[in-house]
C-alpha cells in the first residue's frame, strides 16, 4: 500500500424516515438557507414539501434555485453564487440526484471566492473556503454525497471538468431509500453503471498489497450485479433501493481507496464525450468501460483474471490468463446491457466526426490514468472501438 491519511467529515444519515433529521442538522448552519434542485421531479414526488415543512419548523429563511440541468452548467453554478451572496446565506441544502450535489458543491466555494468558481476546475486556484452544504439525496449513483468531488459543465466552451477540495465534503447527507422509488429506469441503471465504474477505477490500480481493498470492491460489483436485475423488475422494492444506495456511497466515499491510487481514465474519457453531446454519464460510462479494459488488458492480466473468476464466475479451466480476462470484459459489458445500458457510442447518434474535439478535451492537462498512463493515440483508439 502507498501511505494515507483518511478524512472524510460527512455525517451520514441512512434509512427510512430519516428526513426528519434536518430539524436537528440545518439549525446548527444558520437560518438563511439555499434550496438548490433540479428540475421538478422533488415537486411531484412530493418530497419538496416534506423539506419546505421541515425548514418551516426550525423557522428557516429559505430563498430558492431551481431548474439545475443534469450535468449541471457553470451558468447555474453563478446564479447560485450571486444568490448566497444578495442574501448572505448561512447553508446550502441540495436535494436531488448527483448533479443538483455536484452544482451545490461549487456554489458553495464560490459564494466565499472573489474570483469565477471556474478557477478551481481549470486549476488555476485551489478553494480555501466554502458554505456548509447539506445534502437530501434522490438517486444512487455519484458518491457525491459522501465525498469532495463536482463534475460541472462550461457550455461556452464545451468543457466538462471534476474538481474537489477539502472545502467540498458535506456537511450531513440524508439518504432514504424511499426517496430514489421514483427514479426512471433508465436513470436507475446508468446510477448502478455509474458505482460500478468507480468501483472499477479504485480496482485497476498497481500499488501492491491490497487484498482488503480488491475484496471490498468484489464484494460491492457482486452484490450490485445481484440487486441489479432485480431492482429494474420492481423499481420500489424497499430493500434493494436500500442496497443500492449504499453500494452507491461506498463506492466513492473514500474508503475503496485507502493506500492506493485509482485509474479514474475511463471517467476523464467519458466527460470528454458528455461535454459535446451531453449524454448521461453512466451511459458514456457503459459503452467506454469495456473498451478501456480491453485497451489495457496487458498492463496487469492476473488483475482483469481475478475480477473474471472472482466476480463474473468464468470457469479458468483450460483456458490462458488472457482469455479469461477477456471473457470477464465480456461478461461486464453483457451485464450491462442486460439490464438496459447502451454498448455503442452509436446508441447516442455519436459518429466519428468529433473523436479529434473529444480527445483535445480528455487531453487537457496531459497524458492521464495511474494503471496505465494513456496518451492521445489511446484515446483515439479507445473512442474508434467504442463507436
Ligand atoms: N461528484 C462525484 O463524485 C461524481 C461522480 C460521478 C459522476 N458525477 C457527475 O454527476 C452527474 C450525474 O449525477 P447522477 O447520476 O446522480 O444523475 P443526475 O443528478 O444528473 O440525475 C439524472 C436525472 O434523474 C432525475 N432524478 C434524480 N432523482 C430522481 C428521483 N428521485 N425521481 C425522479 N427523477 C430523479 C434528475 O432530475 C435527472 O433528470 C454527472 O454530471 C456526472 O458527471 C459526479
Amino acid at each position: 500500500m502507498r501511505s494515507f491519511q483518511f478524512y472524510n467529515p460527512t455525517r451520514l444519515i441512512f434509512g427510512k424516515g430519516q428526513l426528519e433529521a434536518l430539524k436537528t442538522e440545518v439549525p446548527k448552519y444558520g437560518k438563511r438557507v439555499l434550496l438548490v434542485y433540479g428540475g421538478g421531479s422533488i415537486k411531484r414526488s412530493g418530497l419538496y414539501d416534506q423539506v419546505i415543512g421541515l425548514l418551516k419548523e426550525v423557522g428557516a429563511e429559505v430563498t430558492e434555485l431551481a431548474g439545475v440541468e443534469p450535468n449541471p452548467r457553470l451558468s447555474t453554478v453563478h446564479k447560485g453564487v450571486d444568490l448566497c451572496k444578495t442574501n448572505n446565506i448561512d447553508l446550502i441544502l441540495a436535494v436531488g440526484g448527483g448533479s443538483v450535489l455536484d452544482c451545490a458543491k461549487a456554489i458553495a466555494v464560490g459564494a466565499k471566492y472573489d474570483g469565477d468558481m471556474w478557477d478551481f476546475a481549470q486549476r488555476k486556484a485551489v478553494a480555501q473556503d466554502a458554505l456548509p452544504l447539506g445534502t437530501v439525496l434522490t438517486m444512487a449513483a455519484t458518491g457525491s454525497e459522501m465525498n469532495s468531488g463536482s463534475v460541472i459543465t462550461n457550455q461556452d466552451t464545451q468543457e466538462k471538468l471534476g474538481w474537489g477540495s477539502a472545502y467540498s465534503f458535506p456537511a450531513f447527507s440524508i439518504l432514504d431509500p424511499v426517496n430514489t422509488y421514483t427514479v426512471p429506469l433508465d436513470q436507475t441503471v446508468y446510477g448502478m453503471v455509474d458505482m460500478m465504474s468507480h468501483v472499477l477505477e479504485h480496482y485497476f490500480h498497481l500499488d501492491a498489497n491490497t487484498p482488503v481493498q480488491l475484496g471490498f470492491c468484489e464484494t460491492i460489483l457482486r452484490t450490485v450485479m445481484d440487486a441489479a436485475p432485480r431492482l429494474v423488475e420492481d423499481l420500489e422494492n424497499y430493500e434493494l433501493r436500500e442496497t443500492i444506495l449504499y453500494c452507491g456511497t461506498m463506492a466513492l466515499n473514500g474508503v475503496l481507496n485507502m493506500g492506493l491510487a485509482g485509474d479514474w481514465a475511463t471517467h476523464n474519457i467519458e466527460h470528454a464525450v458528455s461535454a459535446v453531446y451531453d449524454i448521461p454519464h453512466g451511459g458514456g460510462l457503459a459503452i467506454l468501460f469495456p473498451h478501456w479494459m480491453k485497451h489495457n488488458v496487458d498492463v496487469n492480466v492476473d488483475r482483469f483474471k481475478r475480477l473474471a473468476i472472482n466476480v463474473f464466475e468464468v470457469n479458468p479451466e483450460g483456458k490462458s490468463d488472457k482469455q479469461i480476462a477477456e471473457e470477464g470484459i465480456d461478461a461486464l459489458s453483457k451485464f450491462w446491457t442486460s439490464i438496459g445500458a447502451p454498448n455503442r457510442l452509436a446508441d447516442y447518434d455519436i459518429d466519428d466526426s468529433q473523436i479529434e474535439v473529444m480527445a483535445d478535451k480528455a487531453m487537457l492537462f496531459g497524458p492521464f490514468g495511474n494503471f496505465k498512463k494513456l496518451q492521445r493515440e489511446d484515446v483515439v483508439s479507445i473512442y474508434k472501438a467504442s463507436l
